[in-house]
């Protein structure tokens, strides 16, 4: 699969750290590619030509997977896969809804490293582009897992997709959801940013985020970079679904200066064993992020891939100043609704 692929050499899962559009893409190339594939010997090599760059290796036993979206179709037994039948395909009981940029790939991978924890790779975007294809198509999608094991997935475009909170809880009501929020004008700036790596063309952050670049009078609500950051909106939207109870906020901002106390709260959330944690992480100076430490006995610290942590385009410091204003009471709100201040102003 795509975010799962297999290195015979060193049987170890190889991880491709890339943003949505990509995962979506390397998506539908799995179900059309891998799908007729499964089973098969010569898949592991069929899969490793889809996806030739590899940033993030995992060395965890139970995520040296492949198949099926690293779902444990097929698992190595000395560099030769085999087929894995144990287990059951189950819906996520836990799923990272949002937001964009906010730290959910980093969140996810921490996850992975907890036993109890089968995640899918790639982004299935299920519930707001895919939702045609049905819960059973879902449902495959999804890792095999034992008894206590907590399946899971991140999309960050199910928080701001108006018809995902319905859908999702006509799927299972009782899901737990898990939201990384971060600062919403520094989210803004690194969604443009992304945009930005791959269209150099594009205009300034000031003549998309304002009406009129030059007052800098109106801020522009219909760019998506902008609209993203109103969480307290998006949430109500949730809420006419789901109970407070079942969501998780974590900090974008904590996750990266304290991802060990992060985590500690994600793990009490999901009723797993608080396994990682401080033992896991070291903050890598040259990528100025936390990582995570080498699996003991083998593997390599293992870094997010390069389209995490992006340097940051300048950006005037009057726009900012007119955004966090534009945003202070959105945070607010949202402060009030999630019981939970995040210091963003
Ligand atoms: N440990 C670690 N390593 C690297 N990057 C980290 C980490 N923890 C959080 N972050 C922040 O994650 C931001 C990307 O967020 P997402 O993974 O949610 O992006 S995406 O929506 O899936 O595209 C990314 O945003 P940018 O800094 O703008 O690139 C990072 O700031």
């Amino acid at each position: 699969f795509p975010k799962g692929t297999f290195d015979q050499q060193t049987s170890v899962r190889k991880y491709d750290a890339q943003d949505n559009i990509q995962d979506s893409v390397r998506l539908s190339e799995y179900s059309r590619v891998a799908q007729p594939l499964r089973n098969r010997t010569d898949f592991v090599t069929s899969l490793s030509s889809v996806s030739p760059k590899f940033a993030w290796q995992m060395g965890h036993p139970q995520q040296q997977m492949l198949g099926s979206a690293g779902t444990g179709e097929t698992v190595s037994r000395g560099g030769i896969p085999v087929s894995n039948s144990f287990g059951s395909k189950t819906f996520p009981q836990a799923i990272i809804i949002g937001v964009k940029k906010g730290g959910t790939r980093a969140l996810l991978e921490f996850l992975r490293v907890h036993p109890d924890v089968r995640a899918v790779g790639a982004e299935p975007h299920f519930f707001d582009r895919f939702y045609d294809r049905g819960l059973e198509w879902y449902r495959n999608l999804m890792p095999r897992t034992l008894e206590g094991q907590v399946t899971m997935e991140k999309t960050p475009s199910y928080f701001v997709t108006k018809e995902a909170p319905l859908r999702l809880c006509a799927m299972n009501c009782d899901t737990k959801l898990i939201v990384v929020v971060r600062d919403p004008v520094t989210r803004a700036v690194s969604d443009y940013t992304q945009t930005l790596s791959k269209n150099p063309g594009l205009p300034s952050f000031q003549s998309l985020a304002f009406r009129n670049s030059s007052s800098l009078d109106t801020i522009d609500t219909s760019w998506s970079a902008v609209r993203i950051g109103l969480y307290a909106q998006h949430l109500e939207g949730w809420l006419r679904h789901f109970p407070l109870s079942h969501f998780l906020f974590v900090s974008g901002e904590r996750l990266v200066a304290d991802p060990a106390g992060e985590m500690g709260r994600v793990q009490d959330f999901l009723g797993l064993k608080r396994i990682v944690g401080d033992k896991h992480f070291y903050f890598n100076q040259t990528k100025g992020f936390p990582c995570l430490k080498k699996p003991e006995g083998s593997g390599r610290p293992r870094c997010l891939g390069k389209s995490k942590g992006r340097h940051h385009p300048l950006i005037p410091p009057e726009a900012l100043q007119k955004l966090r204003d534009f945003y202070r009471p959105f945070n607010q709100k949202f402060y009030h609704m999630s019981g939970q201040d995040f210091g963003w102003d």
